[in-house]
């Protein structure tokens, strides 16, 4: 039974993502953003850190930041994935010797697989809506169909993913994994227990029956 993978993006709070971890997500994403209301300081990373199981991922998301920002954050972090959702380059994205997933805010226009090419050693290609004025974590969906059959990165679909529609996403796209903010929570930045565990069962049960 192929298992599609999933990450949560944008804990504040230790218990959350613990609870996130224990039912059952690959990963948890902690935002180092400033412009965001997920974002979180090195401390709380930290602490939001040390409350989780072993082998859970822990992703880092940076929106064009600093090197200097991105170096202190993994010198005092144990980040495992660096999550890029600005418009770094290739050559930006793999300066710091650690796995990494680029993010593209789909526009008709987009040539993912151009992309693909230029980001050849990213771990996947994360997909998420464009939005004239905020960068991600907006809750909104895009065309599913702007997305090739066939890419040679793994493809992590986001962007208003819900367990309202994270079954049709799995059947549509069939991507390698899913990557969920809005979607399970109550208000920006703020998970909820009960959105996370039905978006968590939607996916398993979606595996199940593909
Ligand atoms: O979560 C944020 O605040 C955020 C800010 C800036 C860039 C990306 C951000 N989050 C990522 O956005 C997508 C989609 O989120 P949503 O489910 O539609 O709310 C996801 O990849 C988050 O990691």
């Amino acid at each position: 039974m192929k298992r599609t993978r999933v990450k949560i993006c944008g804990f504040t709070s230790a218990d959350q993502a613990a609870y996130a971890a224990y039912a059952g997500a690959d990963a948890i994403g902690l935002v180092f953003y400033a412009a965001s209301p997920r974002n979180v300081s090195i401390a709380r990373a930290q602490e939001i850190i040390a409350a989780l199981p072993a082998f859970t991922t822990v992703v880092a998301l940076f929106v064009d930041a600093s090197e200097i920002q991105i170096r202190e954050v993994i010198g005092q972090v144990s980040i495992d994935v660096l999550q890029f959702h600005g418009d770094e380059s290739a050559q930006e994205c793999r300066r710091y010797a650690k796995p990494y997933i680029k993010a593209l805010r789909m526009r008709p226009d987009v040539d993912i697989l151009a992309l693909t090419t230029e980001f050849h050693d990213a771990r996947g290609l994360l997909l998420d809506a464009y939005h004239t004025k905020a960068k991600g974590g907006t809750g909104e969906q895009f065309d599913w169909d702007l997305i090739p059959e066939h890419c040679n990165l793994p493809i992590i679909l986001a962007g208003g993913l819900s367990a309202h529609n994270v079954r049709d996403a799995i059947t549509h796209v069939k991507p390698y994994a899913l990557d969920v903010s809005s979607g399970v929570e109550t208000a920006k930045g703020i998970k909820d227990n009960n959105k996370i565990a039905a978006f968590l069962t939607e996916v398993c049960l979606s595996d199940r029956n593909n």
